[in-house]
């Protein structure tokens, strides 16, 4: 569903800042994987996201989603097929509306009319059921404006409106990197079930190996713009942390992630 051949990005070709961010990756995502990802830092992983989302355009190879190739679309024309929850809370939701609507715009998102506000009690109620199994008490708050939120609150709210747009792929961006432990763990948590409840076709960026190896049906490690080591189901399941950090050494000139060894 997701086929991704031989992208190539190199930002500012020709100068003394030229940096090749993806160099001729390939990736095939079927309906329903849940891919990890982990690299080292400037490995490229943020750009792979991007390059799919379409807020960078790459410079040769092809993106297919649902056979239909879209490296020419724009960002804005390719929303409709991706979700993504980025690791800034500030960055999924909007601000100034309430949590209600919030919701109600990724409830209506990709429907062709009706981007009112104007809420049905059986909506609202349905909003409500769902922030109750966030655990989070949002079920009580649904005037109240989203900017009031505390950043897990958000990366919560995100990944449930994320579920609601039911996209063709989501992207998860870091997105529990800024929160603390509890939180990541509640965020964690919550992703592997909204993921499992819509069987959402996932890419999800982190650098936390347990989280890696803990979510999610197949696992690649970027190194240099570049796939340098895959997992699939059956082998990430006898993935243990000291055998991913063993990969990692592996990797001529790689240097270990801090992160990664803290996590
Ligand atoms: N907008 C940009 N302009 C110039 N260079 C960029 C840009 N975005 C990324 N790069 C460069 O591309 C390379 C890959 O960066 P990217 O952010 O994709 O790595 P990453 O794996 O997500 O790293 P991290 O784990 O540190 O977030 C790096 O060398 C980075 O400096």
């Amino acid at each position: 569903m997701l086929t991704i051949d031989r992208i190539e990005k190199t930002f500012f070709p020709g100068t003394v800042n030229e940096r090749r961010a993806l160099g001729g990756l390939s990736l095939r995502l079927d309906e329903g994987d849940f891919v990890t990802v982990i690299g080292s830092n400037g490995a490229g992983k943020s750009t792979l996201l991007n390059a799919i989302s379409g807020r960078y355009t790459v410079d040769s190879g092809s993106i297919e989603i649902d056979g239909r190739r879209v490296n020419r679309l724009r960002e804005f024309q390719r929303a409709k097929y991706i979700g993504r929850v980025f690791q800034d809370p500030m960055a999924g939701t909007a601000p100034d509306l309430t949590i209600e609507q919030n919701l109600a715009l990724a409830e209506r998102r990709g429907r062709s009319r009706g981007l009112g506000l104007a809420l049905s009690r059986t909506l609202r109620d349905r909003f409500r059921e769902e922030l109750t199994s966030l655990e989070l008490g949002l079920e009580h708050r649904l005037t109240a404006k989203v900017g009031l939120l505390s950043g897990g609150q958000r990366q919560a709210l995100s990944l449930l409106m994320a579920g609601f747009t039911r996209p063709r792929i989501l992207l998860l961006d870091e997105h529990t990197a800024a929160l603390d432990p509890q939180r990541a763990a509640l965020v964690t948590e919550l992703t592997d079930r909204i993921v499992a409840q819509g069987s959402l076709t996932t890419l999800m960026v982190t650098h936390n190996m347990e989280q890696a190896l803990r979510l999610g049906n197949r696992l690649i490690m970027m190194h240099e713009g570049d796939i340098v080591f895959e997992a699939s189901a059956a082998e990430k399941r006898q993935l243990t942390v000291p055998r991913l950090l063993e990969e990692f050494a592996k990797i001529k000139g790689a240097q270990l992630d801090d992160r990664a060894l803290l996590a």
